[in-house]
């Protein structure tokens, strides 16, 4: 949350002329609800598994494109599996200062200024990050150079 996927994946969309595939966003026109309310209604859970529906419906397609993935999407390995088998995975590595700062009072249900809480949550959600990405960037910096450092590092 608040590392700058959704930013970044414009972004690059526009650089590229790539799709882009806004999971949240699709997730939320479906289901006619947002997310904060269809995690209080529905649970983790069921929001976890319409992340998965919607990552099978869009991975295979031919077109060329990107993922913009809520954060919360290495909760569910199903969904994982599906992105590492079908796509090139970037973590948009970035500190949890600037998370704080950049998101504090934001509509994420899952995020919390509980600092305990929300650093249990990081290190948890860097280990699976760790493992599942093919490629890590520096998100501590200006959106432009995050999207030129995936660039580059593609070789797009
Ligand atoms: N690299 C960045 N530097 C500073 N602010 C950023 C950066 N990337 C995103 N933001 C801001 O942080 C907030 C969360 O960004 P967003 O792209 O929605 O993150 P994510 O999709 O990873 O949760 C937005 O207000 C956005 O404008
Ligand atoms: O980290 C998470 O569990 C979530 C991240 C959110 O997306 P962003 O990562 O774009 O904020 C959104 O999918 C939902 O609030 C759950
Ligand atoms: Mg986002």
């Amino acid at each position: 949350m608040g590392a700058g996927k959704t930013t970044v994946g414009k972004v690059l969309s526009k650089r590229t002329s790539y799709d882009i595939y806004s999971l949240d966003e699709m997730i939320t026109i479906r289901e006619n609800a947002t997310i904060p309310s269809i995690f209080k209604h529905k649970g983790e859970a069921y929001f976890r598994h319409k992340e998965y529906e919607v990552v099978k419906e869009v991975v295979f397609k031919q077109n060329k494109k990107i993922l913009d993935c809520g954060g919360g999407i290495v909760e569910k390995e199903d969904s994982m599996k599906l992105l590492k088998k079908s796509s090139t995975i970037i973590w948009l590595n970035c500190s949890l200062e600037n998370i704080t700062s950049r998101i504090n009072g934001d509509n994420r249900p899952l995020f919390t200024p509980n600092k305990n809480v929300i650093t249990n949550l990081y290190k948890r959600r860097c280990t699976l990050y760790e493992k599942w990405a093919d490629i890590r960037v520096n998100a501590d910096q200006d959106p432009l150079k995050v999207a030129s450092e995936i660039l580059f590092q593609l070789q797009i």
